[in-house]
């Protein structure tokens, strides 16, 4: 097929971002054109958010099962049914993928063009059935996908991704899996509590991402009462006809044989096959355009960036986020428009989860923390585990960021991210009312801490202004 195509805004990519990214340009007055090879839905319905998150409430439902002696009541021996458990992931995955690719079948047809796109031009694309597309602006919004280290890519259909993990008919009896960051964590311990034995590798020293040393060591004790775990250790893989051997040494060092090896060692953006250099942009150490995060600009240009691909907040909500400020920007270009982002947060759904929320201790000059071991609430429900740290600036303790891993900590880290939004001090947080007996009691001993904290005391060399007459 050959032919020249215009439009204001051309958007590469119909995943979350980049079906934001043309709704917004859409809605504000732009000819627009969406490119996709597939349309298949986005990766959050198909192999992301959806289907770990199935699997995650399989692997709760199993451990719920497993736990109600404490309660005084006998259920018997608990059966994991592998084959059904897998069939209600793909069920319920399909259900959601399908609702996505209904609401993209209803956008305008004449704005969907079917095929991969690749610069020619900074204003213009070919897709690999030979259209050309001329545009004002460009929106990439490719995505991320999953990284092979090398000496994995040869182990057949016994390698494991996020992309197929959820095809398994049966849950495995043995699962390796690389890379401890969110999709590590939570597929081994969803695994792991559906009766899998789960080992986890990780060459780095502490579990993904994890920043401070009380969550961390937690986490930590967590995860090694559900699986073996081996972090500091490179590990080498061996091809077998009906298994995978593993070897790793560094920290600790061993071989084994596994079922199936899942690789969770990051997702780095889908960015190769759109020959950047044609779209004469400067890029980053890792091969990414810099841009700026409040217009997703690549510099001067009049192409922009939305989701995964920028490589920065790889969610959910930053992707579609991130899309409406791209779509926008690229219909106003030159003209820019700077949206503030988000405080950045992160939960990883591990039970209990852990979330990451803004600036660190580094960052922060006073800090408290909480123990949930005798919670009230958490206590009555037999989930009394895990610790919470906050993060304050001085003088006026302002909250600036958190670490949690504790029951409830998926709900507690939307009211810290939403009050730190709202540039709150921790005596305003704790002005408002906490009901008992909840799990949100918890964050008030963390608050009362960093209270007793604030305002900094002045240093003894300076007039305090009291007492009067002196
Ligand atoms: C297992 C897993 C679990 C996750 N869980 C969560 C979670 O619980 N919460 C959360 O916030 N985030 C989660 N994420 C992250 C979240 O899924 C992503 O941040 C989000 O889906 C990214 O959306 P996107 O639009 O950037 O990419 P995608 O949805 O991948 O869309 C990219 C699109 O670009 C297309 N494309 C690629 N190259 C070309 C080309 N050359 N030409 C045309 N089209 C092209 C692709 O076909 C695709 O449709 C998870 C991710 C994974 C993998
Ligand atoms: N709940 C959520 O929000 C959620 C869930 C899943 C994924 N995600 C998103 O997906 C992105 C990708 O997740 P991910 O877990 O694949 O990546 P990641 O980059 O967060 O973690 C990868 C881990 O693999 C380790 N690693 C890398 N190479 C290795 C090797 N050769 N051997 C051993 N270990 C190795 C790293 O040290 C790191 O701990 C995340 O950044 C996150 O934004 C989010």
């Amino acid at each position: 097929m050959t032919g020249t195509l215009t439009c204001d805004v051309a958007v590469i990519g119909a995943g979350t971002a980049g079906l934001a990214a043309e709704r917004a340009a859409r809605s504000n007055g732009a000819r627009t054109l969406l490119i996709d090879p597939e349309y298949n839905g986005t990766t959050c319905a198909n192999v992301g958010c959806m289907p770990s998150k199935l699997l995650i409430a399989a692997s709760h439902a199993a451990h719920a099962a497993r736990s109600t002696a404490m309660f005084g009541i006998e259920v018997g021996k608990v059966r994991v049914d592998g084959a059904a458990v897998m069939q209600r992931v793909r069920d319920e995955r399909d259900r959601f993928a399908r609702l996505t690719r209904e609401s993209i079948a209803d956008i305008p047809e004449h704005v969907r063009l079917i095929g991969r796109a690749r610069f020619t031009a900074p204003d213009r694309l070919e897709l690999d059935d030979g259209r050309t597309i001329d545009a004002r602006a460009i929106v990439i919004a490719t995505g991320s996908a999953p990284s092979i280290p090398d000496g994995y890519s040869n182990l057949g259909d016994r390698l494991l991704t996020n992309d197929n993990i959820f095809e398994l008919e049966e849950l495995p009896a043995r699962l390796a899996v690389i890379g401890s960051g969110p999709i590590g964590l939570e597929l081994a311990q969803a695994m792991a509590r559906l009766g899998v034995k789960v080992s986890l590798f990780d060459r780095g020293a502490r579990l993904g991402g994890i920043r401070c040393d009380r969550v961390h060591a937690a986490l930590r004790s967590e995860i090694e009462a559900d699986m073996d775990l081996h972090l500091g250790v490179d590990v080498e893989a061996d091809g077998k006809a009906e298994s995978v051997g593993l070897a790793w040494s560094g920290r600790s060092s061993g071989e084994a044989d596994f079922d199936y090896i899942l690789v969770a060692t990051g997702r780095p953006p889908n960015l190769e096959s759109l020959d950047l250099r044609a779209a004469g942009l400067e890029l980053d150490d890792q091969g990414v355009p810099r841009h700026d995060r409040e217009t997703m600009r690549c510099g001067e240009s009049a192409i922009f960036l939305a989701g995964d691909v920028a490589n920065d907040m790889p969610l959910l909500h930053e992707a579609s986020h991130g899309g409406a400020i791209a779509g926008r920007n690229a219909v106003a270009c030159p003209v820019t428009i700077k949206t503030d982002r988000f405080t950045p947060f992160s939960i990883t759904f591990t039970s209990p989860p852990v979330a990451r929320i803004g600036k660190s201790e580094e960052d922060g000059l006073v800090t408290g923390t909480a123990d949930f071991s005798d919670q009230g609430r958490a206590r009555v429900e037999g989930i009394n585990q895990g610790v919470l740290t906050l993060y304050a600036a001085a003088p006026d303790g302002r909250l600036i960021g958190a670490d949690l891993f504790t029951p409830g900590s998926e709900h507690l880290a939307h009211m810290l991210t939403w009050a730190i939004q709202q540039g709150q001090t921790a005596t305003q947080f704790l002005e408002m009312p906490y009901y008992h007996p909840t799990l949100e009691e918890g964050l008030k001993q963390a608050l009362r801490t960093i209270c007793a904290a604030t305002p900094i005391e002045l240093p003894q060399d300076q007039d305090r202004g009291e007492p009067a007459g002196t």
